[in-house]
């Protein structure tokens, strides 16, 4: 353990050492953030099944070993905590083996890419008594829908009756599949419906409009999803993941004396010759940049105090089941309601 394991995690004021696992597209970034944007914190490791991949990553980090197996990355002597952003399907045994260590995790979305697999992970939480997990949906520290949620909370228009949602990806990366398009993509309306409206979703359907040309075969792009909600709500959600123009992502919360709308802000409106308007981000890290960084300083922080906040197991478990009806609506066509256990102590 690091320099927050010998002085105690409660109270202390130790710089977090923390073990990145998966040196990809988001681990390299949160690295970027731990060191240079973020306070409190320090990278003490990275693992990445690609060796060479990592050892480039930790080469610029004074202090920084690089591993290929996520386990010895959080045995490392100055590891404090873990933040895994390999592959969704690799999380479940990261989550593990950090638990058999009871080290606090920052877990990239989605949890696990499935229904029984999250269960797996809620229930080896619940036998260590004490929450380790913030699961990273980060749109719930951006600002936008930090607003919204204000709002929504305090009734300011009554009480909401339907969220409409835009969710547009420029392109995708290959290998990308229909169900990733729930698992991956989707996963953030359904974290964000659950959050902004506090209430399950309980039922889902998926239509398919004719696929756009842009779009990878066999990828059916776009898609409208639908969800209704214990409280009555019923959500729809574009998700347009070749849109080619870039990146978009905003939701209308319609409620019974007004809307309030968040994610239409274009940076600097220009008036020139032959043209007026913003800009479009062109991804999700640009997006979503300040989200990302409240999200990791809120973890470090809430760590270092000896406590863990934000996005729970159980959060991650409902979003994947949700998920999990979803493809199958995607399949087939069908109405599918969602199957939830009932919700543990530990997350009331
Ligand atoms: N919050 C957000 O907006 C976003 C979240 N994500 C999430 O972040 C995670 C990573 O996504 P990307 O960085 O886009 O993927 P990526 O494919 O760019 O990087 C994943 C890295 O993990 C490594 N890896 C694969 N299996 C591993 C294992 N068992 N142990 C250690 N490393 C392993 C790969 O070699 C690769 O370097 C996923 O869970 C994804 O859903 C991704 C994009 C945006
Ligand atoms: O999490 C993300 C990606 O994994 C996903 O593929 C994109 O569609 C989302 O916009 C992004 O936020």
């Amino acid at each position: 353990m690091g320099e927050m394991g010998e002085t105690g995690a409660q109270g202390s004021r130790g710089t977090l050492g923390v073990a990145v696992i998966g040196t990809g597209r988001m681990g390299a970034d949160h690295v970027r953030r731990i060191n240079d944007v973020i306070s409190g914190a320090r990278v003490a490791a990275v693992a990445d099944i690609d060796a060479g991949r990592a050892e480039r990553l930790a080469h610029g980090i004074k202090g920084a070993t690089a591993y290929t197996e996520p386990a010895a990355a959080m045995d490392d002597p100055g590891v404090d905590a873990v933040l895994i952003a390999s592959p969704g399907p690799a999380h479940e045994a990261a989550l593990l083996d950090a638990f058999a260590r009871d080290l606090p995790v920052l877990c990239e979305k989605p949890l696990t890419p499935d229904a029984a697999s999250a269960l797996r992970v809620l229930e080896a939480e619940q036998k260590l008594g004490h929450r380790r997990v913030q699961v990273g949906f980060m749109r719930r520290y951006d600002a936008g829908y930090r607003t919204l949620k204000s709002l929504l909370d305090k009734g300011a228009y009554g009480r909401p009756l339907m969220l409409h949602n835009k969710h547009r990806n420029a392109d995708t990366p290959p290998g990308f599949t229909n169900a990733m398009m729930i698992n991956d993509s989707v996963v953030h309306e359904i974290d964000v419906t659950r959050w902004l409206l506090d209430e399950e979703i309980t039922a889902v359907r998926v239509l398919r409009p004719a696929p756009t040309d842009n779009a990878p075969e066999g990828l059916s792009d776009p898609q409208l999803i639908l969800f209704e909600t214990t409280g009555g709500q019923v959500v729809d959600t574009e998700l347009f993941v070749n849109c080619r123009f870039g990146y978009q992502v905003s939701c209308e919360a319609v409620c019974e004396a007004g809307t309030a709308r968040i994610g239409d802000d274009h940076g600097v409106y220009v008036n020139t010759a032959g043209h007026w308007g913003g800009t479009i981000t062109p991804g999700f890290v640009e997006r979503f940049e300040d989200a990302y960084d409240r999200q990791v300083q809120h973890w470090v922080d809430a760590t270092r105090r000896g406590e863990v906040e934000g996005p729970s197991c159980w959060d991650g478990y409902a979003a994947a089941a949700v998920c999990e009806a979803g493809v199958l609506a995607q399949a087939t066509g069908d109405r599918v309601v969602v199957e939830l256990i009932e919700r543990p102590d530990l997350y009331r």
